[in-house]
């Protein structure tokens, strides 16, 4: 359907902001729609989420779910081509997970000294540090990072290769990530390169890639992908990891958490933590035998 580039706009108070916030992340519909949520008036108590759908079936989604949460106001306003993209560019703010500062390039100057920054611009591949699942697996990994050190890394679904640019970019000597979407595989090989980090990325579905057998047995893998994958693969990840190697599972709504720690607990995995975000889950799996 054609779509005239829009912003929607919704104004109210934190608890009602952040309720509609959720609804959209748990809308596996509006996986492609960039938001951002922000305190705007803090005087006020006035918080603020500007979305930018990129269809017109996006549009309706977002009005219809934003239409159910009767403290927020919505507004929709038209948007110049050039302007909307822009908008949708700069619009984000920066993401802050743990040690990690994931940016676009209109941060560039405010990128603060003491963490670990990753460039990160939004584009045609998810992973920008704004999801739930994303943060949720960097903020795994960084309470990881406090206690060991994972020398082989695994991401499967790279996305923008965030995850393991994020590995490459803490001590992993060999980062290698993995995307069935290949303009996605192209951006997060462009990202590394723009990050400094040598990480590598290929063009597969799950670990069905010579170059990520050839890489096993790995310390960690990440696999920031939907449940029924998650369980689908969970032999493949089990088989790629080395026994007391994790998996950083994420993707899964909180409600599908227990049919893929099944999945795993019955493969000889450990559950060590859970992280929630929205309605979203990350899990921390130890593979024991
Ligand atoms: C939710 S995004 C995660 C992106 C990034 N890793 C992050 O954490 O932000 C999921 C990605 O997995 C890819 N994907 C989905 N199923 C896959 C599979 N079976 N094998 C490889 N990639 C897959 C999608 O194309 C998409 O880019």
């Amino acid at each position: 359907m054609s779509h005239n580039p829009v912003q929607i706009i919704a104004r109210g108070p934190r608890a009602a902001a952040e309720a509609a916030a959720a609804d959209i992340d748990s809308d596996v519909l509006l996986e492609g729609a960039t938001y951002s949520i922000l305190e705007e008036d803090e005087d006020r108590g006035i918080w603020r989420i500007d979305a930018f759908p990129t269809s017109q079936d996006e549009v309706d989604i977002l009005t219809k779910r934003l239409a159910q949460h009767p403290d927020v106001t919505v507004k929709v306003e038209a948007l110049a081509d050039a302007d909307w993209l822009a908008m949708s560019l700069s619009g984000l703010p920066p993401v802050e997970a743990g040690r990690f500062f994931v940016y676009g390039a209109h941060d560039q100057g405010r990128v603060p000294p003491n963490r670990v920054n990753l460039k990160i611009d939004a584009g045609a591949a998810f992973g920008t540090g704004h999801h739930g699942t994303t943060v949720g697996c960097l903020i795994a990994y960084d309470e990881l990072l406090k206690r060991e050190r994972f020398d082989r890394v695994l991401d499967v679904g790279c996305g923008t290769g965030v995850l393991a640019i994020a590995a490459a970019r803490t001590g992993s000597s060999l980062a290698i990530g993995t995307d069935i979407d290949e303009p996605s595989v192209r951006i997060a090989n462009e990202n590394a390169k723009l990050n400094h980090a040598n990480a590598r990325f290929v063009h597969a579905s799950g670990l069905n890639d010579i170059k990520v057998r050839a890489g096993a047995p790995y310390d960690l893998v990440f696999a920031n992908i939907l449940a029924p994958p998650l369980v689908a693969l969970s032999q493949d990840i089990k088989m790629s990891l080395r026994i007391g190697g994790v998996a950083i599972l994420s993707g899964l709504l909180r409600t599908q958490e227990r049919r893929v720690t099944a999945a795993y607990l019955s493969r000889g995995f450990r559950l060590e933590r859970r992280i929630h975000r929205d309605a979203w889950s990350a899990l921390v799996l130890r593979r024991m035998a």
